[in-house]
């Protein structure tokens, strides 16, 4: 089980310093959606430069014109790129195409799919990568979390490796670790404490325990 940081309300100074405190806890660091809105893909491109050991993630939330983005994405230096699952089936296949001429990787993110099992076991049949469960920040303020999400689409998925993301905090880590993801996908739970270096520590040592 691999753990991904996600930085979404900071710039590219301040991404730098969170990571730099945090490099050899995490797998996966993400560059979030507010940053890439804020900074655009430079924001990747710094990252990875600063950081070539670890894996980026640029958190596209790619909707349309997949083949593209995802080329975009690559070309700033991200391992890993975002498309939506609510998108349409020839955005995702454009995605994964474009991603594996340079062995890169897609997530979908299934934020906002009603019918979480089926979409699940039609995008990994498309050959993504990852398929993520998440809560957004809108739906997290509505008291939603995935857990029951990460369940549902354990028994359909074959191919593809799972992931969750929202609002996973230090108290909530060991359910969502009892679901078994390969990927578990933390923000505010490591940025927004007062240690970083600490949860983030710690969120490691359980997530490798697993
Ligand atoms: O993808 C995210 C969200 O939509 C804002 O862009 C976050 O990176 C994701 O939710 C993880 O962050 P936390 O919810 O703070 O753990």
């Amino acid at each position: 089980m691999k753990l991904q940081l996600a930085l979404d309300l900071v710039d590219i100074a301040g991404a730098k310093e969170i990571v730099a405190q945090v490099a050899e806890y995490i797998d996966v660091v993400e560059i979030g959606t507010p940053i890439v809105i804020n900074e655009g893909l430079h924001a990747v491109r710094a990252i990875k430069d600063a950081f070539p050991s670890l894996t980026v993630l640029a958190d596209l939330k790619i909707m349309d014109a997949g083949g593209y983005e995802v080329m975009k994405a690559v070309e700033a230096g991200a391992d890993i790129v975002t498309v939506l699952g609510v998108s349409a089936d020839s955005t995702i296949r454009g995605a994964v195409l474009e991603a594996k001429k340079t062995n890169k990787l897609i997530l979908v993110d299934l934020i906002s799919v009603k019918d979480i099992k089926t979409r699940a076991a039609e995008v990994d049949a498309l050959g993504v990568d990852y398929i993520c469960v998440h809560s957004g920040y809108d739906h997290q303020a509505e008291g939603i979390n995935s857990f029951a999400d990460l369940q549902a689409i354990k028994s359909v998925v074959k191919n593809a490796k799972t992931a969750i993301a929202g609002g996973i905090k230090l108290s909530t880590l060991p359910e969502v670790i009892a679901a078994n993801p390969d990927l578990v996908i933390v923000g505010g739970g490591i940025t927004g404490e007062a240690d970083i270096r600490a949860a983030a520590a710690e969120m490691k040592r359980l997530v490798s325990q697993a």
